[in-house]
């Protein structure tokens, strides 16, 4: 597989009084040039810290501790700061968690395009005005409403409007986090249409950043799931989807209702995910697990178990009659 991001053991830490919180602690996975990976796991488990480390906006008490992350051929860890910036936009480009935090509500929509446009793209204003409205056109927005104010929108055209600003510049990867979590399920699968359209047209590579499996199995290509700041499994939506090597996995799918159909029975995995202050020794999932047993108490290393199909569990090579068991209620039960 041609990747156009290669993440290998990246570890991001934060400082705190009690000590550091490893809340990416060695997590692993590839992004093809083109096509959505879903970055799915529990509220806690990493997913954002983990978008933001690539995207170079950490909060000021995080760090990137080990690792690296070649994107393009470059490490993203190592690059000076002034280079990371010249990627931004051109060719990383971010969504961030609240599309507010995207648009700023004291300037008018287009007046953010233009500064993206011409300020960092180089574009004469009349270039901008005309490329602005091809890409409001793209997220299914009337060119009129560059005039509006984020507040004249609502959550779904804000949304569509920081994917359309991200886009500005052409970006070969966009990173999405949480894009439609504060939205109705209606509104969530019209900007993942949206995605999905313009992912299939412009040809880029997307990471959406998520909680919700279902909209995994909606909008992505590829998924890697993420468990208290490590990646338990990975590989093609379908292959991890209908056929889950880890116990974790097949946990999150019957957590969450689908996207298009209501209906069947949703089990909760029982408890959190561990405190990443002092994560637990051996696989971290051991403690929820319906499965474990004495070995879980060694870590499993990420392996690939089958074609492109990577997982980190001991009982990997059972999977197939775990998942049977997997999908009652009762062997979640505690
Ligand atoms: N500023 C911070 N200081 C200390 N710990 C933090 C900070 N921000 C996040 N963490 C911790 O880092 C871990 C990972 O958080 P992160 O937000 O990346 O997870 P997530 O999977 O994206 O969850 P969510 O969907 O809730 O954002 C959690 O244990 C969290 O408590």
């Amino acid at each position: 597989m041609d990747a156009l991001l290669d993440v290998r053991d990246l570890a991001v830490h934060y400082r705190t009084a009690a000590g550091p919180v490893r809340a990416v602690d060695g997590a692993s996975f590839t992004v093809p040039a083109a096509g959505i990976v879903g970055l799915v796991g529990e509220s806690g488990c990493g997913k954002s810290t983990l978008g933001r480390a690539l995207m170079g906006v950490l909060p000021r008490a995080a760090s990137i501790a080990a690792g690296s992350a070649v994107f393009e051929g470059r490490d993203l860890v190592t690059l000076a700061p002034a280079e990371r910036r010249k990627l931004l936009w051109r060719r990383l480009a971010f969504v961030p968690q609240t599309a507010m935090n995207a648009l700023d509500p004291v300037q008018r929509l287009s007046a953010q395009m233009q500064e993206v446009l011409v300020e960092r793209g180089g574009l004469s204003r009349a270039a901008a005005g005309t490329r602005a409205a091809a890409l409001f056109a793209m997220v299914g927005l009337e060119a009129g409403r560059l005039r509006d104010w984020p507040h004249q929108f609502s959550g779904g055209m804000r949304q569509r409007a920081s994917i359309a600003l991200a886009l500005a510049l052409n970006p070969a990867l966009l990173i999405a986090d949480e894009p439609v979590t504060a939205l109705d399920v209606i509104v969530q699968r019209q900007i993942l249409d949206v995605m999905r359209d313009l992912q299939a047209r412009l040809g880029l590579a997307m990471i959406l950043v998520t909680h919700d499996v279902a909209v995994v199995a909606y909008a992505c290509d590829r998924v890697v799931v993420m468990y208290a700041g490590r990646v338990v499994e990975s590989g093609p939506v379908r292959a991890v989807l209908e056929a889950p090597l880890h116990p974790y996995t097949m946990g999150l799918m019957n957590a969450f209702p689908d996207l298009e159909r209501a209906g069947g029975e949703l089990v909760p995995i029982e408890g959190a995910p561990p405190s990443l202050l002092n994560p637990p020794g051996g696989c971290r999932f051991a403690a929820r697990c319906p499965f474990a047993e004495a070995r879980c108490a060694q870590d499993p290393a990420l392996v690939e178990h089958a074609p492109d199909h990577q997982v980190a569990c001991w009982r990997a090579p059972e999977a197939p009659a775990l998942r049977p068991l997997a999908s009652e209620a009762a062997t979640w039960a505690r």
